[in-house]
Parts: structure tokens; sequence; C-alpha cells
């Protein structure tokens, strides 16, 4: 099975206007309220792509009862852990730029972790974490370290989407997968990432640490895909940007459910880059006829030379 992990889902109040002046009040006639979270949103893409998970959250209040809700009426089995906080609400506001405002998410308190440490510890061999998105509190990556390390003694296949400190940590526990974006891959390295080149460095740097497959989402310049097997870069498909919340997410959704498909890992990584472009190109996260429409246009090149269709 898969699990996702949401330890700082969201409800994100995604806004249209056509121009967003700050200090000034601005009116939208088109919101949407979607359920977000990184892992949230991997758990939301799988079961658009046909693969059955189940979605994992520390999650409280009126927006987390909205968020368990929402993911049960698509049909994403939840397994909820409550907190006494009320989950974060993140605001998207979709202009001629993109603008982001992301609350803190509370601190995860010494039960809820037990709680999912202990869910961890029941996985079986062959299972899936996909642990994504903000890890709170001072001591998240220690705690974050735990549960990888609950993973690896149980056979459990990590996939790493975070930012912070706990990502470093993680680095080290030789996860199955981990998707940094250009940002977060600079977080990583200590070093800013200004070429495709700077990229490809750094990820194989990761591989040495003993990461699997390292994916680096580059937005609208596609992703690197890097194993101690195989290297590539896709380009990402041209289209007309609507909202790239979660696009990331989507590339990994697209590339598990490939690779449980029986994929190889570089048709995998088409199938994510056209997963993550193909939610970039609509309001909300994209459906399967979408990246089956789109994996056609990704091109991906070998960097030894010799292009992969
Ligand atoms: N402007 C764009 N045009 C085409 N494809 C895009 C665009 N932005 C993102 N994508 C697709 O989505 C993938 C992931 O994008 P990105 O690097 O922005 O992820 P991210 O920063 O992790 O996003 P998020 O955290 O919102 O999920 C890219 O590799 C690309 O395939
Ligand atoms: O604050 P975090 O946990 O880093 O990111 C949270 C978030 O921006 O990531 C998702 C898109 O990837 C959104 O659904 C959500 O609002």
């Amino acid at each position: 099975m898969i699990y996702t992990c949401t330890l700082t889902p969201s409800l994100d109040y995604t806004v249209y206007l056509p121009e967003f002046t700050a200090g000034k009040l601005n009116r939208s006639e088109e919101v949407y309220y979607y359920p977000g979270g990184k892992g949230i949103n991997v758990s939301r893409v799988l079961k658009r792509l046909g693969t059955d998970n189940v979605a994992m959250a520390v999650a409280g209040g009126f927006t987390g009862d909205y968020i368990g809700q929402f993911l049960r009426g698509e049909g994403i089995r939840t397994d909820f852990i409550p907190t006494a906080d009320t989950t974060r609400i993140n605001v998207k506001i979709k202009s001629a730029e993109e603008t982001e405002l992301n609350g803190p998410g509370p601190e995860l308190a010494e039960e809820a972790r037990q709680q999912l440490l202990g869910r961890v510890r029941r996985m079986k061999s062959g299972d899936w974490l996909v642990l994504a998105g903000r890890i709170p509190g001072s001591d998240g990556a220690a705690f974050a370290v735990e549960l990888a390390g609950a993973c690896q003694s149980r056979g459990v296949r990590l996939v790493v989407d975070s930012s912070g400190p706990a990502l470093k940590e993680l680095a080290n526990m030789r996860p199955y997968l981990m998707k940094p974006n250009g940002e977060e891959l600079g977080e990583l390295s200590g070093k800013e990432i200004e070429t495709r080149e700077d990229a490809l460095e750094q990820a194989r740097g990761l591989v040495e640490k003993g990461v699997q497959n390292v994916i680096v989402s580059l937005g609208g310049d596609g992703a690197l895909f890097v194993s101690q097997e195989v290297e590539a870069s896709a380009e990402a498909p041209r289209g007309k940007v609507v909202n790239t919340v979660g696009a990331g997410d989507s590339l990994v959704s697209g590339f598990i459910a490939a690779t449980g498909a029986g994929a190889t890992p570089l048709e995998a990584f088409r199938r994510g880059v056209a997963a993550g472009s193909a939610t970039a190109f609509r309001s909300d996260l994209c459906r399967k006829e979408d990246v089956d429409a789109l994996a056609g246009q990704v091109t991906v090149t070998r960097l030894e030379g010799g292009t992969e269709r």
C-alpha cells in the first residue's frame, strides 16, 4: 500500500483576480477551497491516476474536518490523527503573478508523533511512505529521521518531498526518492542552483550519499532525473499556466504511480513530468486524461546521449 503523510496539511484558499495590489482592497469573483499540503496532493493525484493509497495527516478544527471529508468524497482512504489545533489556511493568489501565503502549522504533540511512528511500524515490506511538506517543530528533523529509520527497518520505500533542516537529515537515510525543486536543492547543498549543470552536480551528490532516485523539478524548465544507473533531463511541455500549486506533488505522484505499474525509471519520470505540467495547466490538480495527453509531448533525454521517447 502507498501511504502519504502530511504533518502540516492546509486548506488552500485559491483566489483568482486580474490584478493584485498589495496594501489595497482587492476583490475576487473566483475562489476555490482545495484540500492542500504536499502529501494530500500526492494522495489526490495518485487516486486520479488509478492508484489506491491512504492519506495520513495530522489535522484538526473545521479545516481539518473539511479536508478529511473532501478526500473521502474523492474515494481516498484517510487515516488522520486528530489535533486540537485548527489546520492552517494557505492563501494562493493568482493574478499576473502567483503569490502564496502559507501558515506555520502547529507543533506536533508527542502523542501524535507516537501514533504516527506506530503506524509506520505496522507497515509491511514493499509499502511506500510519502513524507511530504513542512516538518514542524524545532526538533522536526530528529522526528523525521525516526520515521525514516522505521521505514528502513520495515523495508518501506520512503519518498521525501520536504524542505528545511529535515531535508538534509533525510538525505542520509537512503530514501527511495527525493524530489527537491531548485530552491530546496540549494538549501540541501548550501549552494545556489543557477544552472542545470549546478542542479545535476548536486543531485549526483545526493545519489552518492545513498538516495536511490533524485528528481530535481525546475518549474517550466522541466526536471532532471539522477540514479546510480541512469541520468536524464526532461523538457516540460508548453501550455497556458493556470495554477502551479501542487505541480511538484503531481510529478511525484506520476512517478510513483508509473513505477508501481512496472514502468522503467525513465518512463516513470516522463509520466511524472507530464503530471506536473498537467497540474500547472489547470486550476485543480491534474486528471489521468490530462497526463495521458501530455506524456507524449515530454522529451526525455538520456544524459549520456540518445533520446528516449
Ligand atoms: N510553467 C510551467 N510550464 C510547464 N510545466 C510546469 C510549469 N511549472 C511547473 N511545471 C511542471 O511541474 C513540475 C514541477 O514543478 P515545480 O518545479 O514548480 O514543483 P514545486 O516547486 O515542487 O511545486 P509545488 O511545491 O507547488 O508542488 C515541473 O517539473 C514541470 O513538469
Ligand atoms: O508549507 P509547506 O508544507 O511547505 O507547503 C504547503 C503547500 O504550499 O504545498 C502544497 C503544494 O505543493 C500546497 O497544497 C500547500 O499549500
